[in-house]
């Protein structure tokens, strides 16, 4: 009573979730004021929705934010800079301090946002993989988002079912679920009803099943009694307060490059410091120049960078329907060497239309298309419509009416009229059974009307067949059992066939397996159908019951059409030296037949096909050569993809697998790319994949090969971009250190140039199209270097240029009588330049850049303009010129160093050339700057204004 009261009144904690296993069900009913044959009602769930919310997890909390902004400021440059600051501030050069800091900030913000959008975007891509419940609500059993469960909804629950929240059993069978991702225990736990006492922890809960864990057997109903953040899994995600990362292999490899870097950089500056001392410059100047030293050569901008093109690679596979789950598989895509794609939906539509039927005595022909109702059934050879048509109860074939009733009772799925559309519901090879049986004229709700369905052995990819028992009496009385399923595996069960008047006959495998062969061959998919009579004693349905007592009926074939892209997309796949393996459930026939329409290499060393008892019998060492020379695999089971896998894999291979059912999920996490179907898929295949499929299409998993490809190719754009750039700057100023001479760049102006190109320029790289030929060139290997020895080489040349050109405009310009600030501007300007040309250089790692078009990449333009119009400002704004020691430097030869004579009179009033006093200061021969005295070159090394 306290409990219901409890319930009552509490919001969405109403009924303590810790309590319901202690209770038995009725009390639940009662509690959550639901039904247990019915569900709720309309009302009650609208009412449920607007006080409890939806089932969701909640969003990170603002804590999270906290941390992360924090996170930024944990990084080795922050650390180098933060001292700079504090040194610079103490020898009372504040502006320099401030400027500094004000970096420090600005990147950390920028770190901040590019990580927040990195991660929304993979945020969003949860809500692309949406996840369904099946719920029982005012007596009408309905698919719905499990976002729009409420306490006291009816679920329905099967195997390959991901638990939509926390319920309590109410009825069961067979029921097991893989509870790991809530207590790490990797077997699966049966369930059942029983009552349990209080204290039981969550762990041994049998009655209760939790949100996130899957159905590995079984089926079960349960009442919801917690969602959303109330559910244990809300609670685990509350303490791990959730921190999406987004690590890969490869951020975690370049993490490591930077940092070992970093501390070699720092090593190298407090050597370059020691020197500078021992040589008898001004301590404070060389750690200044030693810190600029680390701020150049520190590739800073480089995890950012790996994030982003990550995040954008992941956003582009998206958009083409392959969903990332797991991010690391965007790098392993690039790699993939062969691709194991099941056949039905993926190469074909999953688009079944009944074409022709077999029985022991007649072969017909089926007419109409899709899963609309006109067609009819005709003699074979006769042609439809023009054939007689057939109506099986008044015509002598007795095994045609009880195949198509087979096909029709034995069946759970609907055809329902969608506007002008008949669509399936359900399984697209039930739905071609049941519309079938509607051309043959069978009523097939009437049937079930009068022999209600008293037991299903349902259709799993192992057992290959499904099996109703449907009597008009009460259960346990006896009946009449339907079957339908694989051929082989039917004929196993079966002893007899039906003759045209309905009496069982002696079986004739022979003609049974050749009527299969002939209707295969032309690419038709074929089921056979069975019964049986049970006398009433018999007990509830198994499959010992059906074992050799089968009477065959009939076959059906489909046609499922293979689909318009797969053949470009299996010739695309192979002119990018990625091998294609077709891997099925179906019959070897009809998988050749596909495999021939789609292009796969089906001719040469290896056997056109092995089927899965073949492959059992071969040998464990041949294995390998065999699976490597073979491309189609037909009545493979979950295991043996497995085996198949492991095969290609000891072969070298970088292996991307397709897999739907909850059985293939442990093919899906051995596979390098384990690829699940989004409309057909288990959410137990869903979940263990890396890639989800929104449109289960074969050209798809090309497309994010692709993508991934483009991904490296732009990551390493980005390194062979920034490498330079960092070391040219660490040199300039190494040498300065070393010989003694005037710094050409001062630190706060390699900041500048740091923080903006790397974000102006180099980001932009990210966002490079695709290079033209991607899918012509042989898969990455794994274990290849991001940079050969020739990008090494373009490197070190580049990085050469930049400290040749730098040095050398900097004398020039003195030579010339420039100011010191203006040789400095001019050299920060020359670098950016060389910089900005050299972007246009890396935009392509395989052609010339002037064969890259300009628009390809409309950010490259914006940043170009971005970082020019930043060169101006930091060049000419008199607010610049006093943060960056910069001076405005003329644009003309022979004008002097004043500006005011060279720079168009439209510039002047923005330029601080437009006074006597900041014609001084531009001059650089002010009597003091921010950081002291002016100091001429010959006193060794200077970095004063
Ligand atoms: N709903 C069903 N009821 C009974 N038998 C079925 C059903 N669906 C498929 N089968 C039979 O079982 C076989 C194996 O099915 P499975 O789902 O493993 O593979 P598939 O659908 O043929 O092909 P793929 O593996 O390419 O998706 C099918 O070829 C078919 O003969």
């Amino acid at each position: 009573m306290e409990r219901a009261r409890q319930a009552n009144s509490a919001g969405r904690k109403a009924a303590p979730v810790s309590d319901h296993h202690t209770l038995p069900v009725h009390e639940v009913v009662l509690l959550l004021e639901t039904d247990i044959t019915k569900g709720l009602g309309p009302g009650q769930v609208s009412r449920r929705r607007s006080q409890f919310g939806a089932n969701m997890l909640p969003r990170s909390k603002r804590g999270g934010m906290w941390r992360k902004l924090l996170r930024q400021f944990n990084n080795p440059l922050v650390y180098v800079l933060l001292a700079a600051a504090a040194v610079t501030g103490v020898l009372g050069e504040y502006l320099d301090s401030g400027v500094i800091l004000a970096v420090v900030l600005v990147n950390t913000l920028i770190g901040f946002v590019q990580e927040t959008r990195a991660e929304a975007a993979l945020d969003a891509l949860h809500s692309l993989v949406r996840t369904a419940a099946v719920v029982l609500r005012d007596g009408q059993r309905q698919e719905i988002p499990s976002e729009d469960l409420v306490p006291g909804d009816l679920v329905l629950l099967e195997a390959g079912d991901k638990v939509p929240a926390d319920l309590r059993l109410v009825r069961l069978s067979g029921l097991r679920v893989d509870e790991s991702a809530l207590t790490g225990e990797s077997e699966a736990v049966s369930k059942d009803e029983v009552v349990l006492p209080v204290g039981t922890p969550v762990a041994d809960r049998r009655n209760m099943v939790y949100s996130g864990t899957l159905v590995t057997a079984g089926t079960g109903e349960g009442i919801v009694v917690a969602i959303g953040g109330e559910t244990e899994l809300g609670e685990i995600h509350r303490l791990m307060g959730a921190v999406q990362t987004v690590a890969t292999p490869l951020t975690r490899k370049l993490a490591r490059f930077s940092s070992t870097l970093t501390v070699a950089i720092l090593a190298l500056a407090a050597l370059a410091f020691a020197a500078g001392v021992v040589r008898g410059q001004q301590p404070a100047e060389t750690f200044t120049a030693a810190v600029a030293l680390a701020v150049g050569a520190i590739p800073e901008g480089l995890p950012a960078a790996v994030t982003v093109t990550l995040a954008i690679g992941v956003r582009r596979m998206a958009r083409r329907r392959a969903v990332v789950r797991r991010l690391p598989v965007v790098e392993t895509l690039g790699s993939t060497t062969v691709i194991c794609s099941d056949k039905t939906g993926t190469f074909t539509e999953n688009q079944m239309t009944v074409r022709a039927l077999w029985t022991p005595s007649a072969s017909y022909d089926v007419s109409g298309s899709g899963y609309g109702p006109a067609g009819r059934i005709s003699a074979a050879g006769k042609g439809a419509p023009e054939g007689a048509a057939v109506e099986p109860e008044s015509t002598q074939d007795a095994a045609l009416y009880w195949s198509l009733l087979a096909g029709g009772a034995c069946n759970d799925a609907k055809i329902v009229l969608d506007g002008q559309l008949w669509q399936a519901q359900g399984d697209p090879t039930e739905a071609a059974m049941l519309v079938v049986a509607g051309k043959g004229g069978i009523d097939v709700a009437e049937f079930l009307a009068a022999n209600p369905r008293r037991g299903t052995l349902p259709f799993t990819s192992e057992r290959q067949y499904m099996a109703t028992l449907h009597s008009p009496a009460l259960p346990g009385q006896g009946g009449t059992v339907l079957v339908k399923g694989a051929v082989e595996r039917v004929l196993e069960l079966c002893g007899t066939q039906l003759d045209p008047s309905g009496r069982p006959a002696p079986i004739r495998r022979q003609e049974v397996l050749e009527a299969v062969h002939g209707l295969t061959r032309t690419g038709l998919r074929v089921l056979a159908t069975a019964m049986m009579h049970l006398p009433k004693d018999a007990g509830p349905l198994a499959e010992e019951v059906l074992e050799g007592r089968l009477t065959l009926t009939g076959l059906q074939a489909m046609l499922d059409p293979p689909r318009n892209a797969a053949a470009a997309s299996v010739r695309a796949c192979h002119d990018a030296g990625v091998g294609v393996k077709m891997i099925t459930g179906d019959h070897v026939g009809t998988a050749l037949s596909i495999a021939d329409a789609v292009g796969l290499r089906t001719s040469g060393e290896g056997s056109r096909a092995l089927t899965g008892s073949l492959l059992d019998a071969i040998p464990e060492h041949q294995l390998p050569d065999a699976v490597e020379q073979t491309n189609v695999f037909a009545r493979v089971s979950p295991e043996q993809k497995l085996r198949l896998i492991g095969a290609l894999q000891s072969r070298g291979h970088v292996v991307a697998m397709t897999g739907d059912g909850v059985n293939d999920a442990p093919a899906l996490r051995q596979a390098d790319v384990g690829v699940s179907m989004g409309r057909s898929g288990t959410e137990a295949a869903k979940e263990a994949a890396d890639i989800v499929l929104t449109d289960d299409d074969f050209a798809t998993i090309e497309a994010a090969v692709e993508e991934g490809r483009n991904v490296f190719d732009n990551l390493t754009k980005f390194i062979v971009w920034t490498l330079p750039t960092n070391m040219g700057e660490g040199l300039v100023i190494l040498v300065a250190i070393l010989i003694g001479g005037t710094l050409p760049i001062l630190p706060t102006q390699i900041l500048w140039i740091n923080m903006t190109t790397a974000v102006a320029l180099g980001l932009m790289l990210a966002f490079e199209p695709k290079e033209p030929g991607i899918m012509s060139r042989p898969p990455r290997k794994p274990d290849r270097p991001l940079l050969t020895w020739v990008l090494t080489v373009r490197i070190i040349l580049v990085s050469v240029l930049l400290v040749a050109g730098t040095w050398w405009i900097f004398e020039l310009e003195l030579a010339g009588g420039a100011s010191l600030a203006e040789a400095r501007t001019a050299a920060v300007n020359l670098f950016v330049a060389v910089e900005l040309f050299y972007l246009f250089s890396c935009r392509s790692l395989t052609r010339p850049a002037w064969r890259v078009g300009v628009f390809a990449n409309p950010w490259i333009v914006l940043g170009v303009v971005l970082q020019m119009a930043g060169q101006l400002a930091i060049t000419y704004s008199p607010l610049m010129n006093g943060l960056f020691h910069t001076a405005p430097i003329n644009l003309k030869p022979g004008c002097g160093s004043s500006a005011s004579r060279c720079l168009p009179p439209w510039l002047l009033p923005w330029t601080s050339a437009s006074g006597e006093q900041a014609s001084r200061r531009s001059r650089g021969d002010a009597a003091s700057g921010p950081l002291g005295p002016v100091c001429g070159r010959e006193n060794g090394l200077r970095w004063a204004t």
